[in-house]
C-alpha cells in the first residue's frame, strides 16, 4: 500500500483462536518428523499443569475485588520451567496455555537449561495504582506458593510487568523461604537485586542479532545488510522501543512506530527522531503526536513499505485480513505469536520471509539464563560478557535452524509439507525434545 491509502480487515471466524494456532504450527512441524512416535509428539504439546488462582485484592478506595491469575507448566524436560508473566485484560487460560509451550520450544531450540512455563492476571495495569499493582503481584506469588521456584519455575517479565514487578515477586518468595538464596526464583529484576546487566534490552538485541545473521546467510532476498534498512516496529514498550534504539545503531533508518493509542510515520518518509518519540511517550503516554511525524493507524502501520518489519506487541496482529497487505522483506517476530498460520502462507507465497518468535525473541530469555546463573553462582557478569555470550547463541541458534530449513525438501508443497522459517525452527526443538523424553524414558 501507498503511505496514504487506508482500509480495514478482519481475521477469519476462529482464526485468532490461541489454542487453535498452536496445534495447527505444531501440526506443520510434526509431519517433517515421521521418525517419532505419534503419541511421543502428542504428549510434547500438551502442558504438564495448570494453575488458575483467585487474587482477592483491597483496592485504594478500601472495595474488595478479586482478579484471575493463572501459572501454566508446559514442560520441564531440560531443567525448571521458564517464561515471563503478564498483566493485561486480554489474559485468559488458552492463551496463557499457549504462550507456555512457546517457551518450551524457545528454550529446547536455544539449548537453555529449562523447559517452558508462562503466567499471567486478567488485569488492566492502566487502571490501576502502583499500589493496587504490588498486592496483587504479592497475593499472586502467596497463592502460587512452591509451584514457583529456582528449581522449579522460574518467572520472568513479560507485557505491562518489569523489574520492580520481578522485584515483588522475589521479595514475596524470599518472605516465605526465609534463609536460602533466592535471587533464582525470578530473572529480570532490578540490578541492584540481582538483575543482570543487558536483560532490559536482551530481546530486541536478540531481534537484531538473528536479523543480523540470517541477512549474512543470504536468507532474504534483496536484503544485504541493515545499515540503510527501513525498519517499522509495532509497539514501542520493552521489546520494540529498545529495537528501535539498536536497529538504528546498526544504521537502520526507524520509518513508523506505534503502540496502543495508533501509529506514526516519519514525515519527511526518512527515519523518526527517537530521543524525541521517547521524550513524547514519557510526557504523554503515548507516541501520537511527536512533532515531524504523521498519524496513521496500526492496521496501516503494517502495510508500511519497509525492509523490515518488528511486530512488537501481542499476538495475532497479522492475519488473513491484512497478510496480502504486508510490505515487507522481512517480518522479525519481537512480539509471541504475531502471525496466524493463514498468514504465513500469505507470506510465504508472496516471498516474504518471517524469522519466528521462539528464534526471533529469545534473547530476553537467553539472558534471564545468563541472570539465574549469576545469581547461583552469587556472581555479576559485565554488559560486555553478556552480550558477546548472547551473540554467540543467537547466533549459533539462527545458524541451525537456516540448515534446517535449506535440508527442508525442495518440493515442499507438494508433499504437503509446510517449509516456512516457523517450521525449521519448530522442527528442531521438538526433534530435541522428543529425543530427550526418549533417552529420560517413559515410564512402564
Ligand atoms: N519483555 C520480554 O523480555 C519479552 C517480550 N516478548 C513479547 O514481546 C511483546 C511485547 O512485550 P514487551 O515489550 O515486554 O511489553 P510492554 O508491556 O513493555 O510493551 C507492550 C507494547 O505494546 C503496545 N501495545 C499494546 N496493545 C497494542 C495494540 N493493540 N496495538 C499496538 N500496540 C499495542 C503497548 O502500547 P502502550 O505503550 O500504549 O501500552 C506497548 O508499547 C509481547 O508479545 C511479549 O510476549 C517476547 C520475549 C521476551
Ligand atoms: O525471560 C524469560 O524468562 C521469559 C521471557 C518470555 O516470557 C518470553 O520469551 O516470552
Amino acid at each position: 500500500m501507498t503511505d496514504t491509502q487506508s482500509s480495514q480487515s478482519t481475521p477469519l471466524a476462529d482464526e485468532l483462536d490461541p489454542e487453535r494456532i498452536l496445534t495447527e504450527q505444531f501440526h506443520r512441524a510434526r509431519t517433517h518428523l515421521s521418525e517419532v512416535p505419534p503419541g511421543l509428539v502428542d504428549y510434547l504439546r500438551l502442558p504438564r499443569r495448570t494453575i488458575n488462582v483467585s487474587v482477592p485484592v483491597q483496592m485504594d478506595d478500601g472495595h474488595i475485588r478479586h482478579f484471575e491469575g493463572y501459572r501454566v507448566l508446559h514442560s520441564r524436560m531440560f531443567g525448571p520451567g521458564k517464561g515471563g508473566i503478564r498483566y493485561h485484560p486480554a489474559v485468559s487460560p488458552g492463551e496463557v496455555k499457549v504462550l507456555a509451550a512457546l517457551m518450551s520450544w524457545k528454550c529446547a531450540l536455544l539449548h537453555l537449561p529449562f523447559g517452558g512455563a508462562k503466567g499471567g492476571v486478567a488485569c488492566d495495569p492502566k487502571e490501576l495504582s502502583e499500589g493496587e499493582l504490588r498486592r496483587i503481584t504479592r497475593r499472586f506469588i502467596s497463592e502460587l506458593g512452591d509451584n514457583i521456584g529456582p528449581y522449579t519455575d522460574v518467572p520472568a517479565p513479560d507485557v505491562y510487568t518489569d523489574a520492580q514487578t520481578m522485584a515483588w515477586i522475589y521479595d514475596t518468595y524470599d518472605q516465605l523461604h526465609p534463609g536460602e538464596n533466592n535471587l533464582p526464583v525470578v530473572t529480570g529484576k532490578p540490578r541492584e537485586l540481582g538483575g543482570s546487566a543487558g536483560r532490559t534490552e536482551a530481546t530486541s538485541r536478540g531481534c537484531v542479532y538473528t536479523a543480523e545473521r540470517l541477512i549474512a546467510l543470504g536468507g532474504v532476498p534483496g536484503l544485504d545488510s541493515l545499515q540503510g534498512a527501513r525498519v517499522v516496529i509495532q509497539g514501542f514498550g520493552n521489546v520494540g522501543r529498545i529495537a528501535a534504539r539498536l536497529f538504528q545503531e546498526m544504521g537502520a533508518h526507524i520509518r513508523a512506530v506505534s503502540d496502543s493509542g495508533g501509529a506514526i510515520l516519519a514525515e519527511n518518509g526518512d527515519t523518526l527522531d527517537l530521543d524525541r518519540v521517547e521524550a513524547h511517550k514519557a510526557d504523554h503516554g503515548s507516541v501520537v503526536g511527536v512533532p515531524g511525524s504523521r498519524t496513521i493507524t496500526n492496521d496501516d502501520l503494517l502495510a508500511l513499505e519497509c525492509d523490515i518489519l518488528v511486530p512488537a506487541a501481542l499476538g495475532g496482529q497479522i492475519h488473513s485480513g491484512n497478510a496480502t497487505r504486508v510490505a515487507a522483506r522481512l517480518v522479525v517476530e519481537g512480539a509471541n505469536r504475531p502471525i496466524t498460520p493463514e498468514a504465513d502462507d500469505v507470506l510465504a507465497a508472496r516471498g516474504i520471509v518471517v524469522l519466528p518468535d521462539i528464534l526471533a525473541n529469545a534473547g530476553g530469555v537467553t539472558v534471564s539464563y545468563y541472570e539465574w546463573v549469576q545469581n547461583i553462582e552469587h556472581h555479576s557478569w559485565s554488559l560486555e560478557e553478556v552480550n558477546n555470550r548472547l551473540r554467540t547463541r543467537m547466533f549459533d541458534a539462527t545458524d541451525r535452524v537456516v540448515a534446517r530449513w535449506r535440508g527442508f525438501p525442495q518440493d515442499c508443497a507438494e508433499q504437503g509439507l509446510c517449509g516456512d522459517l516457523r517450521t525449521a525452527a519448530l522442527v528442531e526443538a521438538l526433534d530435541r525434545l522428543a529425543k530427550a523424553t526418549l533417552q529420560r524414558g517413559i515410564w512402564p
